[in-house]
């Protein structure tokens, strides 16, 4: 379908497991036409070329900062679900969206480590959770084929606890190990995040948080990779009338 309403969408990492899902989505909203579906080795400039206002990423770590440069450059909109997003590479991009807007394209980009409405939900819970408990642990588990660890949903959710433990005074967590330290996994910003890679699985997260005598568990399933579907298409949707940087789907969601 092509009427003068649709967004027209470009998709980044179209062969990949996230991309094959992105397209078949986008193909099947009344409201979005598919436009271009590029993948490794694929030329950029194809992304304006086919008139796209918006460009989804699910690449790899090592590229998806400098494709998010090259659409601002093209005036395109991003939706970006690929990680390996630092501090440092997400003010790159927000300093080029405001040289862009100065300059007269606002353009909007929406980076989200997660686009799936139960772990958003879960890190949100977490966030709000973590500063009324002693202990806060993340345990993040993922099928084989990932190559990043921990996991961009895994490291938000560890960041966004942190903030609220320290913004609340909150002492680290008690830990009394003097050996061994890599069995304790990676400290993000003081909240240890376990990776587990296992056949079978898609991609889950726990949050554990304890007191003297008491324990909650937040726990979030992925099964299906159409679960991030919804998430997805509400963030093509939004990025165009969102110029700047967002960060998180929670923001859009206004959770
Ligand atoms: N935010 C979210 O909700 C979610 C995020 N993710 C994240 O999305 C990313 C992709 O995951 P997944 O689909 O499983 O990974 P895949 O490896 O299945 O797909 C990545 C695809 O990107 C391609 N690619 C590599 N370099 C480029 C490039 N320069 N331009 C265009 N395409 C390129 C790869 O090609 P080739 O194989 O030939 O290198 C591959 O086809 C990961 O970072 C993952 O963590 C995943 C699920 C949900
Ligand atoms: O690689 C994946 O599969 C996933 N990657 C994202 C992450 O690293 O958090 C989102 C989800 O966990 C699936």
């Amino acid at each position: 379908m092509n009427t003068v309403n649709t967004i027209k969408v470009a998709v980044l990492g179209a062969n990949g497991r996230m991309g094959r899902t992105v397209c078949a989505a986008v193909e099947a909203a009344a409201d979005l036409e598919l436009v271009a579906a590029l993948d490794a080795g694929d030329d950029l400039a194809q992304v304006a070329a086919s008139g796209a206002s918006v460009a989804v990423d699910f690449t790899v770590p090592a590229v998806t900062e400098a494709n998010v440069h090259a659409l601002v450059d093209q005036g395109v909109h991003a939706v970006v679900g690929t990680t390996g997003w630092t501090d440092e590479s997400r003010a790159r991009v927000a300093d080029h969206l405001a040289t862009s807007a100065e300059e007269g394209t606002a353009v909007g980009v929406l980076i989200a480590p997660n686009f799936g409405l139960s772990a958003v939900l879960a890190m949100t819970f977490a966030a709000r959770a973590a500063r009324y408990f002693e202990s806060a642990e993340v345990v993040e588990l993922h099928h084989p084929n990932k190559v990043d660890a921990p996991s961009g949903t895994a490291t938000h959710t560890a960041q966004a606890m942190a903030a609220a433990r320290s913004e609340a005074g909150v002492a680290p967590s008690p830990d009394a190990t003097e050996s061994g330290w890599e069995a304790r996994g990676a400290d993000v910003d003081g909240v240890r995040v376990h990776a587990v890679r296992l056949r079978g699985l898609v991609a889950h997260e726990e949050i554990l948080l304890g007191n003297e005598g008491e324990q909650l568990t937040i726990r979030q399933d992925s099964f299906d990779r159409v679960s991030f579907m919804p998430g997805v298409l509400l963030g093509i949707r939004e990025v165009v009338g969102r110029p700047g940087l967002t960060v998180g789907l929670e923001n859009v969601m206004d959770l």
